[in-house]
């Protein structure tokens, strides 16, 4: 497949790593990433910052993503933390993907409430590459927890992916 084909958000992943400093912002996924980007009206809009080696980000689920009443759907929680998980590959220079996610939900996330998200990564094995990450609410307590699979793929995965 000529590199002309590649779609230019895919390939600025492959050309984009670059060293970020400790508190700085990474750029989201895509515009229209629905965990990140700024341009899709139905996504959470996740800011992250790099934290030491993992990253986190100050969190509010408002009534687009509602649940049981005044609660934030599960699916809303764990795409969170997915796409979370997804800004450390900025830090290890990885293209990966989630294989598998499990996600423990401990108490309800409340929508129009600021939440704490944080995750990190262990050593890569082979191509998988292990992550994890906690929910804290406004008084430092863990509503919620994550662990996760992640695969090392190249650019070619995500071409094959969209269909080009
Ligand atoms: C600049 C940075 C930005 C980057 C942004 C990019 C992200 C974009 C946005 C991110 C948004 C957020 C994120 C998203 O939303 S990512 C989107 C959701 N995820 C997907 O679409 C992935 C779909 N799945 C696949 O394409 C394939 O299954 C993959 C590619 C994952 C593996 O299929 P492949 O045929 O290639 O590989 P394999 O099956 O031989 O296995 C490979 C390795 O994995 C090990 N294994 C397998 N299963 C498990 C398991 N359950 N537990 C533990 N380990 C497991 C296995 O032993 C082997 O290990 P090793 O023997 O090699 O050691």
């Amino acid at each position: 497949m000529g590199q002309q084909t590649v779609d230019p958000v895919i390939a600025g992943w492959a050309a984009g790593f670059r060293p970020v400093r400790d508190g700085e912002y990474f750029p989201p996924h895509s515009p229209g990433c629905v965990g990140c980007g700024p341009a899709n009206p139905h996504g959470l809009h996740l800011a992250v910052r790099r934290h030491g080696e993992g990253v986190q980000a100050e969190h509010t689920f408002d009534d687009r993503h509602t649940g049981a009443p005044g609660v934030a759907h599960g699916g809303a929680v764990a795409m969170a933390f997915d796409d979370l998980f997804g800004f450390l590959l900025y830090l290890l220079g990885e293209l990966a993907v989630t294989r598998d996610l499990r996600v423990s939900y401990l108490a309800p996330v409340r929508l129009n409430a600021a939440y704490m998200l944080r995750a990190d990564h262990g050593a890569r094995v082979g191509r998988r590459i292990p992550v994890s990450a906690e929910l804290r609410n406004h008084d430092n307590v863990v509503v919620a927890t994550a662990e996760a699979t992640f695969v090392v793929v190249d650019t070619h995965h995500f071409t094959r992916a969209a269909g080009r």
